[in-house]
């Protein structure tokens, strides 16, 4: 049987609401394999970052099943879940959340560092990320220092440290003039090819979308049957 990176099964979301509650998610079943890089469309409130953070096991769903790397996320202690969130699945925001007072190459080793972990080990690997986004030239260089478009490829080498499975990343280019968006994306493009990551963004950037696998669109908490093959004209 294929193990898929990430499997979200019937996954619905409801959130308290007054009175009633609110459906963020409804019945949601999404499939991404190592190396496919998929792409989240939909309106304002369609449930897109709902989604990513349902699977980036920061939000339990109300019910269904969240699948990482053949492991039920449900199944899981508290503990034993950020341990699996830590190991397999990298997030990157739309604002990169850099502190102010760290260089480039220290953005990349605090994680290891803030875990009692020995620095040295990640340091080769901090160094070697910086050259895979294009930043070898500016480890030592402070978030003030960067460009918008700089600071996002920190955020995104920082997302690789851990040598995800899975790469979540919600609207990257969102502060980006069209330029750096592109290069971005080019970029991320690039490392779900060389990390064989699982990759899901949600982006509004539709000119983009050629650049990943597949486009799925969601729409009042469902997936849109409009993105489904089945729906597709012959
Ligand atoms: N923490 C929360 N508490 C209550 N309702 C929430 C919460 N987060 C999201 N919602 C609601 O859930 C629905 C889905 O929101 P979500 O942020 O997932 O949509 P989205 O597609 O990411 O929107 P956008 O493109 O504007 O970021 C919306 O109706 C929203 O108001």
């Amino acid at each position: 049987m294929v193990t898929h990176a990430l499997n979200l099964i019937d996954i619905s979301l409801e959130y308290p609401d007054g009175e009633s509650s609110l459906k963020a998610l409804d019945a949601v079943d999404l499939v991404v394999g190592r190396g496919e890089f998929l792409s989240l469309v939909g309106p304002s409130g369609s449930g897109k970052s709902s989604l990513l953070a349902v699977a980036a096991t920061l939000v339990k769903p109300t019910s269904g099943l969240v699948v990482i790397d053949g492991q039920d996320v449900s199944a899981l202690k508290d503990a034993e879940r950020t341990a699996l969130r830590r190991d397999k699945v990298g997030i990157i925001f739309q604002q990169p959340n850099l502190l102010p007072s760290l260089t480039a190459v220290e953005q990349l080793l605090i994680r290891d560092h803030l875990r009692g972990k020995a620095v040295h080990e990640a340091l080769g690997k901090a160094h070697e990320l910086l050259k895979i986004v294009g930043l070898a030239a500016s480890a030592n260089k402070r978030p003030h220092q960067l460009s918008g478009g700089q600071r996002q490829r920190v955020n995104v080498a920082r997302a690789l440290m851990g040598s995800p499975t899975v790469l979540l990343v919600d609207e990257p280019t969102a502060a980006l003039d069209h330029e750096r968006s592109e290069s971005i994306v080019r970029l991320l493009r690039r490392i779900t090819d060389e990390f064989s990551t699982a990759t899901v963004m949600v982006t509004h950037d539709t000119e983009f979308l050629p650049l990943t696998d597949s486009v799925t669109t969601m729409r009042d908490g469902r997936i849109s049957p409009a993105a489904l093959p089945s729906a597709l004209p012959n």
